[in-house]
């Protein structure tokens, strides 16, 4: 250290005296000199602790000091004792000569440490101490702005350390382009004024701390006040980022919410400011949930003030997603808080900074204070959410339901769901799975089909198979009263193998929703969606609807499928109407007819199948409807199908129904024959003309009394009753291998063989009369009797086409004849076919007679005389017809044959 010289500018020429008055002199001058510095000092003590603000003190010591000494310029730099460093604090830019180098900049925002031999040496010493530049800047841990000062030229620095309370708080530095500024006297007035220097820059520190106190206090208000007029997230973003960020330094922020059972938190407020943004990953730490137990937020719990964290501290492999973000982006420092507040809006604050230090006691009493002010707005603005969401959720329903009112079948229906679900909210149709009429089946009813493109094969795959209430996500969704929520990647990760749960995951969805379709208490089905966001109020009022549409849509199935019903049904009774004057009244009293009455009477109330055996006409279908309505079902329509009439290709269809789509052509389900007869009578007129293939089918059905509709998968229950026609010999087709023996006595199990009519011509006339009265009202004529001679043509007839061929013959003639008697008949022309199986090449004339006599009888079963005898179709009296027969020597075993 060089001594420095006195500069004395009040010596500068002195007197020539004597050495008494010399030294009396030499005495006054200290004496003025003291004085001088007594008055500068008080001058200048009074003046510098009037000084409050920062930039008066150096101005005001510079004019004062600067009239009586020199020097170039002074600063004061302040010590932070936690750091042990000192940085400057008061500068005077005005005369300040490196305040134009490059590094001034930096330099006057410098921590420089108090660790250095200089700086050391000027606390040791306690007092103003003086040093040449040259000699200390070249020192290794010289600070830097002694190098910067000697750049622009200064020479000489004197330091004075500062104190308050004993404590060196800090230094002034003056500093001058000379190496003998600083004298003796220079340093005396500088130690004398030291404290004063000291006082004033505690005031000021004081007055500073008050006015940033003030400022902060007022930062606050005008928080607290925007935070008021918070409305949504982005507000509240707004606040932080600009109100908060006045007084805490920090690069940016989170607010997170916790969910409801205290298990996981996630990001409520995200700041896009932050740099982390741009991670690829940064959406998954923004969306995914995070368990309370992280390490962070438990610990964060748990204190009561904010926590401060180092964020180098942390196993960067065990932190939460967001923690890696942050710091991979440079964040080193955060600050946690939980929020004061109760569910179901516990939020938290999280700040982030690049640099540690930032969160210091005041920024901790900062969010302190604000903490409370926080939460209220967030919990508000949660609040508003919920309220919005709700109400847009109403809308949204009300929309929905709206345009789901409207539907009535299931397209319009696939239509409505896939449209709205996913346009307004990227939910998709997994599955709807209805509940068969077995109460166990769950066939697929509608799906999204667009959504498995690509995965069709896998799809399909799945879709075909048979599903039960039983399968185990199903199961779950009928047995909770709530819809159910699957985390796919949960489901997967439980070790759970259901299908579905690799299919949902090869579309993409995260969550699937499964909810159980109900009408009242009544399940109806399942209901499958897929989506990434759950919002399970919105998702229950969706199902609800759907739930509805599904239920009137398959009410309105109901409907048609009824109306189909009435419709056949009808077409029935028009048909039955047509046919029912031929079963009012069964013509035919006779022996033959008798044996067939008592035949019905025995099995018309059971439910045996019957098998009406007989040439053609002879009566099979009337005597199928008198067992029809003689028995327990005539409550029901009698159904007939006539297997003849029916190509082989549409005869399974006609009698078992079959499914829309099932085959080309099969537009609409249909309903069989046998479905239409359930609890009824099925008549199965030609029952001989059947195809094989189809009596293989038609047998099935007969043994195990249930049937498949064609392209069905359930079964159906049927209880009807057969009756079989036929006017084949059905043994005969059996042994030709055209019937199915094994069908043929499934239905033989009670035949009635009904008799031609030329076995029965006593019941020729009663029909013939009952076929004129019938046919004459329908033509409007009076016809009401036929001639004898009539009479007598038809009974010698043989009649091929029976009854049938008889009724149109008399419905012929009643048309051609005008009065009131049928007169003229015009029968085939083989009518006297069996008079010419006589033969007359041979015979007498006796023999003619008697064997004609003979063949009369035994067509009137021997009756001679009255109506319908034998005499009267001889057209001979009967006494005539007796003396005959006594003559020709014809007794009753000639006519009557067994
Ligand atoms: N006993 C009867 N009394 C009155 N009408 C009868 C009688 N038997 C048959 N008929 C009438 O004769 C016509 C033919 O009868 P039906 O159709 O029942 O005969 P079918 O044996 O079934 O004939 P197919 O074998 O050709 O089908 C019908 O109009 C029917 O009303």
């Amino acid at each position: 250290m060089k001594k420095s010289k006195t500069l004395d500018p009040v010596d500068e020429n002195p007197p020539r005296t004597r050495p008494d008055e010399v030294a009396v002199e030499s005495l006054q001058t200290q004496i003025d000199l003291l004085e001088r510095d007594r008055d500068i000092l008080l001058d200048l003590g009074n003046d510098i602790t009037k000084v409050r603000e920062k930039n008066d003190l150096l101005i005001l010591f510079s004019s004062r000091i600067k009239g009586l000494f020199y020097f170039t310029h002074a600063i004061v730099t302040l010590i932070d004792p936690q750091q042990e460093t000192y940085s400057a604090f008061l500068l005077d830019p005005a005369s300040s000569p490196i305040k134009n180098h490059k590094e001034y900049g930096s330099l006057i925002n410098k921590h420089f440490t108090l660790n250095e031999p200089f700086i050391r040496q000027v606390i040791s010493s306690g007092e103003p101490s003086s040093f040449l530049l040259e000699e200390i800047i070249h020192a290794p841990e010289s600070p830097s702005f002694l190098r910067a000062n000697y750049d622009v030229g200064i020479r000489e620095i004197l330091m004075t350390p500062l104190k308050s309370k004993m404590q060196t708080m800090g230094f002034l530095h003056i500093y001058s382009d000379r190496t003998d500024s600083f004298t003796p006297e220079f340093k005396r007035i500088i130690k004398g004024i030291a404290p004063q220097i000291s006082s004033a820059v505690s005031n000021i520190i004081k007055y500073e701390e008050i006015g940033h106190k003030e400022w902060i206090n007022e930062v606050l208000l005008s928080l607290s006040n925007d935070m008021v007029m918070v409305r949504d997230r982005k507000d509240l973003l707004n606040v932080i980022n600009h109100s908060l960020k006045k007084l805490i330094n920090f690069t940016h922020s989170v607010m997170t919410i916790l969910d409801e059972t205290d298990q996981t938190y996630m990001a409520f407020l995200t700041d896009s400011e932050s740099r982390y943004t741009e991670y690829s990953n940064y959406t998954e730490a923004i969306t995914t949930p995070n368990q309370v137990q992280d390490g962070i937020y438990d610990v964060a719990l748990l204190s009561e003030k904010p926590l401060v964290l180092d964020m180098k501290s942390f196993d960067i492999n065990a932190a939460p997603l967001w923690f890696k973000l942050n710091y991979t982006a440079g964040a080193r420092e955060m600050l946690i808080k939980i929020l004061p507040g109760d569910h179901p809006h516990k939020h938290s604050l999280i700040l982030f900074s690049d640099q540690p230090g930032t969160f210091d006691q005041s920024a901790i009493q900062i969010i302190e204070r604000i903490s409370s002010q926080l939460s209220t707005a967030a919990s508000n603005i949660s609040a508003n959410e919920e309220l919005l969401n709700k109400e847009s959720e109403k809308s949204f329903l009300l929309d929905f339901s709206q345009d789901i009112a409207g539907v009535r079948t299931k397209a319009d229906l696939e239509v409505a769901i896939s449209s709205v679900l996913q346009r307004v909210l990227n939910i998709r149709l997994a599955m709807i799975r209805i509940l068969d009429d077995d109460g166990i089946t769950l066939t697929p009813y509608m799906y999204d089909k667009a959504m498995f493109s690509g995965i069709e094969e896998n799809f399909n795959q799945l879709a075909s198979k048979n599903i039960t209430i039983h399968e185990y996500l199903s199961a779950q969704v009928l047995t909770s009263s709530e819809p159910v929520i699957f985390n796919i990647k949960a489901e997967e990760k439980k070790g759970n193998s259901a299908q579905y749960v690799q299919l949902w995951k090869k579309v993409g969805f995260k969550n699937a929703y499964g909810a159980a379709l109900r009408v009242g208490h009544v399940d109806q089905g399942t209901l499958w969606l897929l989506t990434d966001d759950i919002n399970l109020s919105l998702l229950k009022g969706i199902c609800a609807q759907i739930s509805i549409a599904i239920s009137n849509i398959r009410a309105n199935e109901k409907v048609l499928t009824y109306k189909q019903l009435l419709e056949v049904e009808n077409d029935h009774l028009k048909e039955q109407i047509k046919t029912l004057y031929n079963f009012s009244d069964i013509i035919g009293s006779g022996p033959e007819m008798q044996k067939v009455y008592h035949l019905i009477s025995l099995v018309a109330e059971s439910s045996s199948s019957v098998l009406l055996l007989g040439e053609t006409g002879t009566g099979k279908e009337l005597i199928a409807r008198a067992i029809h309505n003689a028995s327990s079902r005539k409550n029901k329509l009698m159904i007939k199908v006539n297997c003849a009439a029916l190509p082989a290709n549409l005869i399974e269809s006609e009698l078992f129904g079959h499914e829309r789509g099932a085959f080309t052509g099969a537009l609409d389900k249909r309903i069989g024959k046998f479905e239409l007869a359930n609890n009824s009578t099925l008549f199965l007129d030609e029952i001989g003309e059947m195809p094989l293939e189809s009596q293989v089918k038609l047998l099935r059905v007969l043994q195990e009394k249930e049937l498949e509709r064609v392209g069905g998968k359930s079964t159906i229950k049927i209880d009807v009753r057969i009756i079989a026609a036929t006017n084949r010999n059905l043994e005969e087709e059996v042994k030709a291998g055209r019937f199915r023996s094994d069908l043929y006595y499934r239905l033989n199990v009670f035949p009635i063989q009904l008799p031609p009519l030329r076995n029965r011509v006593e019941d020729i006339a009663p029909l013939a009369s009952f076929f004129i009265n019938r046919y004459s009202k329908n033509a409007g004529r009076k016809v009401n009797a036929i001639s004898p001679k009539v009479i007598q043509e038809l009974k010698v007839y043989s009649w091929p086409g029976n009854i049938r061929e008889l009724e149109h013959l008399i419905e012929r003639s009643v048309l051609l004849t005008s009065g009131t008697v049928l007169q003229e008949i015009h029968l085939p022309k083989n009518r006297n076919e069996r008079e010419e199986t006589v033969d007359l090449s041979n015979r007498t004339l006796h023999e003619v007679e008697r064997s004609y006599i003979i063949e009369v009888l035994k067509r009137f079963n021997g009756k001679i005389s009255g109506t319908g005898g034998a005499a009267e179709f001889l057209a001979i009296p009967a006494t005539t017809l007796h003396s005959k027969i006594k003559k020709l020597s014809i007794v009753k075993s000639d006519y009557f044959t067994k």
